[in-house]
């Protein structure tokens, strides 16, 4: 049976574009020349998490960002999820996760449908509504390997979306994502656990790592958890790329064995998209 070496490159993201498109392209190189057949990179990898920044550096498709990795696909032979991005569309901001295959086609984009617009007395105040707009799709895309279904950060609070994506057929749920010093160490572990466990999936999570001159601290901790709910791969706060392996034997012995989609009470209760 096949197996699917992912790599996720936990990249530092600074106030300039084209150093964070440079370093993201070294990164990318780097986990390929480690056996990676997946690279995965990190939520605004291109841009500060602020509001400010979001118009600054926001792209039309396809634009610099998004042919860089496209080319890189190409030339390395190699899925990449490239994180998100802020994307232009009209007068609209999105942010935005485009996915390449090998042969550097676009096989899909996915746009956060949840917009990170907490008040946490004491601790993260956000307000993505105030720049970005809302992603309508939910995103699975086919690659030779499997399905997988894409998300962005603040998505993976919502089990539905996740659960769609099961549904669908995906295997791999990818979310690239910027948790902070306030939910990062309350909810990080225990959401990407869960979400791996109700679905019976693998569940990666690409975090940038904690820029300490950046406004918004990241939580870092990018992971993979496998079906069983294990993390078999973990990176700390700092620039770093993490490796781990898809073993697709055990996602069917532990469907096989917990059959949880199958014992769903769909008599009773149902999920659909809109
Ligand atoms: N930044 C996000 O979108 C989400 C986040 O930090 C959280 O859910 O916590």
């Amino acid at each position: 049976m096949k197996r699917l070496k992912v790599g996720i490159c936990q990249i530092k993201v600074v106030e300039d574009k084209e150093k964070n498109i440079e370093n993201a392209e070294k990164m990318i190189r780097e986990a390929v020349r480690n056996g990676s057949q997946l690279i995965i990179l990190p939520e605004m990898f291109n841009c500060p998490y602020e509001n400010k920044y979001f118009p600054l550096f926001a792209e039309n498709y396809p634009g610099k960002t998004t042919n860089a990795l496209s080319n890189l696909a190409k030339t390395l032979g190699v899925y990449i999820i490239g994180g998100s991005i802020p994307e232009k569309d009209k007068d609209i901001i999105y942010n935005t996760s485009y996915i390449f295959d090998k042969k550097g086609n676009m096989i899909g984009k996915h746009r956060k449908v949840h917009l990170f617009d907490v008040d946490v007395e004491g601790g993260i105040k956000f307000k993505e509504s105030d720049s970005l707009g809302y992603g309508e799709k939910v995103t699975v895309v086919d690659t030779e390997y499997c399905k997988i279904g894409v998300a962005i950060c603040y998505d993976m609070r919502f089990p539905e979306l996740m659960r769609l994506m099961a549904l669908e057929g995906a295997e791999i749920i990818v979310v690239p994502a910027a948790f902070n010093m306030t939910t990062g160490p309350a909810h990080w572990d225990i959401l990407l656990r869960a979400r791996a466990l109700d679905n019976q999936v693998y569940f990666i999570a690409a975090s940038p790592s904690r820029n300490m001159e950046a406004a918004y601290h990241a939580y870092g901790h990018s992971s993979i958890v496998n079906p069983w709910g294990e993390i078999i791969s973990k990176a700390d706060e700092n620039e770093c790329i993490i490796y781990g392996e898809i073993d697709f034997e055990k996602i069917k012995k532990v469907r096989k064995e917990l059959p949880l989609l199958k014992h769903r009470r769909t008599d009773l209760y149902e999920l659909y998209k809109k």
